[in-house]
This record gives C-alpha cells, sequence and structure tokens, in this order.
C-alpha cells in the first residue's frame, strides 16, 4: 500500500523518497495521534508555515559557529521578531502554541522567555489571588515584564527545607525584607535570571516575629523598569556557560535587606494580614505547585527532544550507505542492519510512549489546578506528585540514553555539531537534574509506594490509589502469547515483587534498631530500583489504553508494531528481575527475545515515517545530517565551509607560533 504522503518530493534524496512511499499510514493523521488532536496538529503545521513567511526568522548563520553572546543575543532579536507576529502566528495565551513556537525559532539552546513561559506564568496562575493576578498576569502575558524562577540556592537545591534566602515580615510598614544571609543563601541556577529578567518569582522562608514558615513564593521587581539596571538592594548576574543550553542566562542573585511590600507574597493559599497573622494553606506543599507542574510537562518535553534527535539518525541512517548485505553492486543503508535497528527503534517506540504519558500528565495537572483554585480540593497532589516524581526521572533517563544512541548510530558525523545531536543531549541530560535530581525524585515517588506496601500488609487494600491496586494482585502463571494484558502481568508481578522486597528491607533495619531515616537511605537503592519498575509499568499501561483508543486503522496497525517492540524491549530490559523470582522461564526469555527481533523487521519499512509524522521542520531541526530532503553531502561540505577557521587560509595562530616553531626546528 502506498500513501500519498505529503512529505515525498521528487527533489529529495531518493533512498528517503523511498522509504517515505513504503509507509502503510498517513503521517497527517500519525500526527493527530502524537500531538493529541486533530485541531492542534493542524495548528502546529499552520503556524510552521507562517513562521516560514518570515524571512527574518530564517536562520542566517549556524548557532555552532556563535559565541554565547551571540547566541543570546540572537535569541533576543527572534523573540522580538516573534512578539511583531505574536498574535497572528498563535491564539494569545495558549501555552501549547507558544512552546511550539519558541522550539521551531529559537530551537534547543534556551532563550530569556524559557523560564517566563513555563515557570513565571504558571506560577502566578496557580500561587497569585485574583487581586494579584489583575496586577502582574496580564503584564506577564503581554511581555511587558520578563520572569523567572528563583529558587536553588548555590548551598541548596533538594532540600528545600533548608533554603536560606529569608522574607522577614515587619508589621510596622507592612512590608517583607528579603535578605541573603551567607554566600550559600545566594539564588543560582535560575534560567533567564542573570541578565534578562526584570521581575522573579522568589522563593524564600518566610519569618515572622522569629518564627520560620518555610518556603514561600514572592513575586519580586529586579531591575529598574527603565533603565534595566538592577534595583539597589540586589546583586545579580550570569553563572557562566554550561554543557549545553547557552543562549540562556541562567544567573545569581542576593538580596540586601531588600524591602518588598506585603501583597508580594503571593497570596492564593495561604495569607499575611497586616498585624502579622499567617493563615496557612490547605495543603502544605501547594507552593511547591509549579514544580509539579513543569514535572508533568516533562514526559512531554523530553518525549520530544528524543524525537528530534532520532528524526536525525532514522533519517540519516536511511541516506547512508555502508557495507554490503546480499547484493554487492550496491551498499545497503545503514538503516537495514539488525544492530542499527536494535539502536534506534526501541527508542522510537519510548519516544511515543514518553508522549502518551505526557499528554495525560499534562492534563492531570490542569485539572489538579482546577480543583484547587476552585474547589479547594488538593486531594489529588499526593498522587501527582509522585507520579510526576518517577516519571521526571525515568524519561530523562532514557532521553539521555536514547539520544547517545542516536548520535552513535550517526557515526562519525553524529559526533560533529553539524548533526546538532549534542545540544539535543546537553539540553536534555539537564532535565536528569532540574525539577529534581532524578534520585531525589525516585525517592519522592518509593514514600508513596512504601506507604502503599505498608497498607496492604496493614490489611487496608481497599484504601490504595488505583494506581497502586496492583500491589495485591496474586502471583499466576502467564501465557505471553495472548496479548500485551500478559506482559502488563509480568510486568506488576516484578514491580509488586520489588516494591515488597525494599519495604521489607527498610523494616528490617528499623526493627534492627535504626530509625526511619537511617533505614531509609540503608534501603534506598532497593527503592529507587522499586520506583523504576512502578513507573515502566505505569509508562507500559499509558501506552497499551492510548493505542487501543486509536480509530485509524493504519495508524493504529503501525503503532501496535510499535507497542509490541516496546512490551519486548522492556520485559528483556527487567528479566533479570523475573528470572530471579521464578517470574518468567529461558524458555519465555526465547520467546520475547525473537518476538522483539520481529518487531524490528516489522518495524523497518515505517521507520523514517514513524519520525516524519513528528513534523518537525528543518529550522527546528538545524541538522544538516537530518535534513527533509535527505542532500547531507553537499550541506556538510557547505557547513564547514562556513565555520570561522575556513574565513582565511592561514590563521594567525599559525603565523605566530606554528610557523616560527617550525623555523626553530630546522635550525
Ligand atoms: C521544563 C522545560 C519545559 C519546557 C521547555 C519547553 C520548550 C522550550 C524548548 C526548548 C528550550 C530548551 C530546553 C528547555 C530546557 C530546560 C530549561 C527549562 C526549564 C528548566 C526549569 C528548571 C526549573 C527548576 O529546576 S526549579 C527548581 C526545582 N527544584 C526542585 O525540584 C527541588 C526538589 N526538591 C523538592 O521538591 C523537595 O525538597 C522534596 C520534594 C524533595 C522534599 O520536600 P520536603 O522536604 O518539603 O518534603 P518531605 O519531608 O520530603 O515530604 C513531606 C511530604 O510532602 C510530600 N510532598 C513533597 N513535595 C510535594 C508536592 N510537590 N506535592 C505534593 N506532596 C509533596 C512528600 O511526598 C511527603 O509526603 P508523605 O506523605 O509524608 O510521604
Ligand atoms: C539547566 C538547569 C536549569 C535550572 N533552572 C532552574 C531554575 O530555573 N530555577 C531554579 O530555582 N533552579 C534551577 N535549576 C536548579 C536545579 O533545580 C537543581 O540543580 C536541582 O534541583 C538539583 O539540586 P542540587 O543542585 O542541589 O543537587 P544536589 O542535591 O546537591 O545533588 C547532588 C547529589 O546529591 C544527591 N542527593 C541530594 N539529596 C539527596 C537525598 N536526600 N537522598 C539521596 N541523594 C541525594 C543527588 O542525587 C545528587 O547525586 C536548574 C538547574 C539546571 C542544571
Amino acid at each position: 500500500m502506498s500513501f500519498l504522503n505529503k512529505e515525498i518530493c521528487d527533489g529529495d534524496n531518493p533512498d528517503l523518497t523511498e522509504e517515505r512511499r513504503t509507509a502503510t499510514f498517513d503521517t497527517d493523521r500519525m500526527a493527530q495521534v502524537i500531538y493529541g488532536s486533530e485541531k492542534f496538529a493542524a495548528r502546529r503545521r499552520q503556524i510552521t508555515k507562517s513562521i516560514s513567511r518570515i524571512p527574518a526568522l530564517q536562520d542566517t548563520k549556524p548557532l555552532a559557529f556563535m559565541t554565547r553572546e551571540e547566541k543570546i543575543t540572537e535569541a533576543c532579536r527572534e523573540l522580538d521578531v516573534l512578539s511583531d507576529h505574536w498574535e497572528q502566528l498563535i491564539y494569545v495565551n495558549d501555552e501549547e502554541e507558544a512552546l511550539h513556537l519558541h522550539r521551531e525559532v529559537i530551537g534547543m539552546e534556551g532563550h530569556p522567555f524559557a523560564l517566563h513561559e513555563t515557570m513565571f506564568i504558571p506560577t502566578l496562575v496557580s500561587q497569585a489571588s485574583d487581586e494579584q493576578q489583575e496586577k502582574w498576569l496580564g503584564r506577564a502575558r503581554k511581555r511587558e515584564i520578563i520572569g523567572c524562577y528563583a529558587q536553588t540556592e548555590l548551598g541548596h537545591g533538594s532540600n528545600l527545607r533548608k533554603l536560606e534566602t529569608t522574607a522577614t515580615y515587619s508589621p510596622s510598614t507592612q512590608e517583607f525584607i528579603l535578605h541573603t544571609p551567607t554566600i550559600t543563601a545566594l539564588k543560582w541556577w535560575p534560567g533567564a535570571l542573570g541578565k534578562s529578567s526584570n521581575y522573579a518569582i522568589v522563593m524564600a522562608d518566610l519569618v515572622i516575629k522569629n518564627k520560620s514558615y518555610g518556603p514561600h513564593p514572592f513575586i519580586v521587581q529586579l531591575r529598574d523598569e527603565k533603565t534595566h539596571q538592577p534595583l539597589p538592594g540586589i546583586t545579580v548576574g550570569d553563572i557562566g556557560p554550561k554543557m549545553a543550553f547557552n543562549g540562556a542566562d541562567n544567573g545569581f542573585l542576593g538580596f540586601d535587606h531588600f524591602r518588598i511590600p506585603r501583597g508580594n507574597l503571593l497570596m492564593r493559599h495561604n495569607r499575611v494580614e497586616p498585624d502579622g497573622s499567617y493563615l496557612k494553606p490547605p495543603h502544605a506543599k501547594i507552593g511547591y505547585s509549579s514544580m509539579v507542574k513543569v514535572r508533568s510537562r516533562m514526559a512531554m518535553d523530553q518525549g520530544l527532544f528524543m524525537a528530534q534527535a532520532l528524526v536525525i539518525a532514522v533519517r540519516y541512517s536511511a541516506v547512508r550507505r555502508q557495507g554490503f548485505l546480499e547484493d554487492k553492486s550496491q551498499e545497503v543503508k545503514v538503516l537495514d542492519y539488525q544492530t542499527q535497528q536494535h539502536r534506534l527503534f526501541p527508542s522510537i517506540a519510548r519516544v511515543y510512549a514518553f508522549i502518551f504519558c505526557g499528554l495525560e500528565t499534562i492534563q492531570l495537572y490542569e485539572k489538579l489546578i482546577l480543583d484547587v483554585n476552585k474547589n479547594g480540593d488538593t486531594s489529588g497532589m499526593a498522587d501527582l506528585h509522585s507520579l510526576t516524581s518517577g516519571l521526571k526521572s525515568v524519561v530523562t533517563h532514557f532521553t539521555g540514553q536514547g539520544i547517545e544512541q542516536a548520535r552513535m548510530a550517526c557515526g562519525g558525523h553524529g559526533y560533529s555539531m553539524a548533526s546538532y545531536i549534542s545540544e539535543i543531549y546537553g539540553v536534555a541530560v539537564a532535565g536528569c537534574t532540574y525539577e529534581g535530581e532524578n534520585m531525589v525524585m525516585l525517592l519522592q515517588c518509593a514514600r508513596a509506594l512504601v506507604k502503599a506496601v505498608e497498607l496492604v500488609e496493614e490489611g487496608h487494600p481497599e484504601k490504595l490509589s488505583p494506581m497502586m491496586a496492583y500491589l495485591t494482585k496474586p502471583s499466576v502463571t502467564v501465557d505471553l502469547t495472548v496479548g500485551p494484558e500478559a506482559y502488563v502481568k509480568i510486568f506488576q508481578l516484578i514491580a509488586k515483587k520489588q516494591a515488597f522486597k525494599a519495604t521489607e528491607q527498610l523494616h528490617k533495619f528499623m526493627v534492627a534498631g535504626d530509625s526511619r531515616d537511617v533505614a531509609w537511605n540503608k534501603s534506598a537503592v532497593e527503592l529507587t530500583k522499586a520506583s523504576r519498575l512502578h513507573t515502566r509499568l505505569y509508562i507500559l499501561k499509558t501506552f497499551i489504553r492510548r493505542v487501543e483508543s486509536i480509530t485509524d486503522i493504519s495508524v493504529k496497525a503501525a503503532l501496535t508494531d510499535l507497542l509490541n517492540l516496546h512490551l519486548n524491549y522492556e520485559l528483556l530490559d527487567v528479566a533479570s528481575y523475573a528470572l530471579a523470582d521464578g517470574i518468567m522461564s529461558s524458555t519465555q526469555m526465547d520467546f520475547i527475545k525473537n518476538q522483539l527481533y520481529s518487531s524490528l523487521e516489522k518495524i523497518r519499512p515505517n521507520a523514517v515515517s514513524l519520525m516524519d509524522s513528528f513534523q518537525f521542520s528543518d529550522l527546528q531541526l538545524r541538522s544538516v545530517l537530518g535534513r527533509r530532503d535527505g542532500h547531507v553531502y553537499q550541506n556538510l561540505f557547505e557547513w564547514a565551509k562556513s565555520s570561522p577557521l575556513n574565513q582565511s587560509e592561514v590563521l594567525p595562530s599559525v603565523t605566530q607560533y606554528l610557523k616560527p616553531m617550525m623555523e626553530k626546528s630546522k635550525l
């Protein structure tokens, strides 16, 4: 079957055109599944098209050849152009469209609005009272002010209870006095804080009458709105170059008894009255909701990062020919090697799985904020916190691995910045650290798991949330040939065993006399393993659910192949648990391996189109290897020629050092 696939163009590299002709589904239809709706998939294409008509937004110089200052200047120029066209390009206040616009135009390097859109505005939405929103939200949305989220300090990022920045209430002036008492209290890392933002949400320890109430969010003006100079009492700057993400000015910030009005404490959920009396929030951790918001996005965003790397690697693998199979008259596409497929296709499956999880958790967060803001209902907070804590950790870890494999799959050219994969990798793996270091977040997920196991052990399985219900499932013998549900059952048994084992170990140390904290630390590796399995089970179930719900027959068939690959790959990856506990036999293992290898063959004809379906433009990909038209070699040569080193035949460094050195050596 051949589809009139919109990606096919006669001027393209014939190897890619051939790949596109073999696709068994329509990439526009697949895009609807990826982006959650026909409407949004169409809007994305429309926005991409509109961007392509704005000459000032077409890339001129490769980012790889720019200095950090040039990258930041270029990002600001593009933001300015975007701002002029904002209302024609996207529906104002539509977060997904704004993110698409930024991703497409500015790329991975980051930009001054990265935290404005993802944390500053969302914090105002979730934490500011109606009156405070009236004052700041409209201005923020119109980009009259630029904001960021300043929480992490030089000395503390993970352990928020020990943040040192203080906000001491002065009833006589009805002000908070922000202060940085030590060097370790300097805010350190917040994106776009250093040079771009003139406002920040600052998380500081609220102190009233010498009593500490823990971290609370304050809106703070940092710079003069006319001159952009830091206000007196504020020290602010850039923390220097990073592994990647260098178009963003992650910053430091210190306060010297800096005064802000009482009304700058965000007061949707808690209040400080003029006399200093404190009204506590309906849930102790409600002030952390912006972190949950970003974590709930991360499965989607990381999935898209990995997708970009895979579009590049898969397209390149279809035009790169090296070595022979049967026919010795023509070298084969490297995509035909089983090892190449095994390197790339399981990650393609994970991309789809992560994105389906992201579509779900983004909605769960939206629902939670509605429940909290409209009805004061905080009952969903604990579950979403544990789910997103596990998910961000598992997804970022596998995304890093998948992108690195994509780089290696491109051989030597993958290592060149022309591939753009190194930048994608550098940005993606930051996600293992930001929004909660992965081990720390896996241990947060483990708290919920241990509580659930304890409920089962205490004879209260009815109190388990639906996500934990598998902890009550009895051991059964499973016939894998019956389909996805059999895989779920085995995975459930593996995850359940590990959750009980880790809890048992924790209890054993406690019975032997350790405090819970010490016993927890002695069991931490086992606990993180339990969290990973629990989360991978959720990912697997979400993938199955999503594929089952698809109505387009050819899209569903292509994704079923991908799902089968995922099920077999995941189970094989955790087989050591299953074999050790006698959950699976070695005969079943052989069955899984064979299924996996035949899935690779089934996916092969659709590989390019599965990645084309993400509909990333060349502008967004910024990759010579991943070009949609597949004309890699001539463009690699053009790219190299544009290197600043090639703008003269003899470099000053040669004249100054190498020539005299060679001359000296002749003497
Ligand atoms: C993200 C990018 C998004 C979009 C970008 C998209 C497009 C742009 C395109 C291209 C640009 C390119 C790339 C962008 C990439 C990167 C840059 C962009 C953004 C980066 C953003 C990064 C921002 C940050 O990092 S902000 C700082 C984040 N910091 C943390 O996460 C700190 C982690 N620590 C904590 O959260 C807490 O300290 C803790 C949870 C570990 C412990 O807290 P605490 O000590 O207070 O509690 P405990 O005693 O442990 O627990 C008590 C009980 O409370 C429960 N709990 C804790 N937290 C919560 C919560 N949030 N909700 C509900 N419940 C909670 C806990 O479980 C305990 O419960 P129990 O019942 O008693 O067990
Ligand atoms: C690109 C980037 C952007 C960022 N943007 C922002 C931003 O916009 N705003 C902001 O406020 N912050 C931001 N951050 C900071 C980020 O949120 C923190 O770095 C992160 O939360 C980790 O905290 P940390 O640096 O203190 O790590 P640490 O906690 O010091 O981690 C060091 C090691 O200690 C381990 N560890 C720590 N505590 C425990 C524990 N309880 N149990 C077991 N192991 C533990 C960790 O696992 C890790 O291996 C950003 C960071 C990066 C890299």
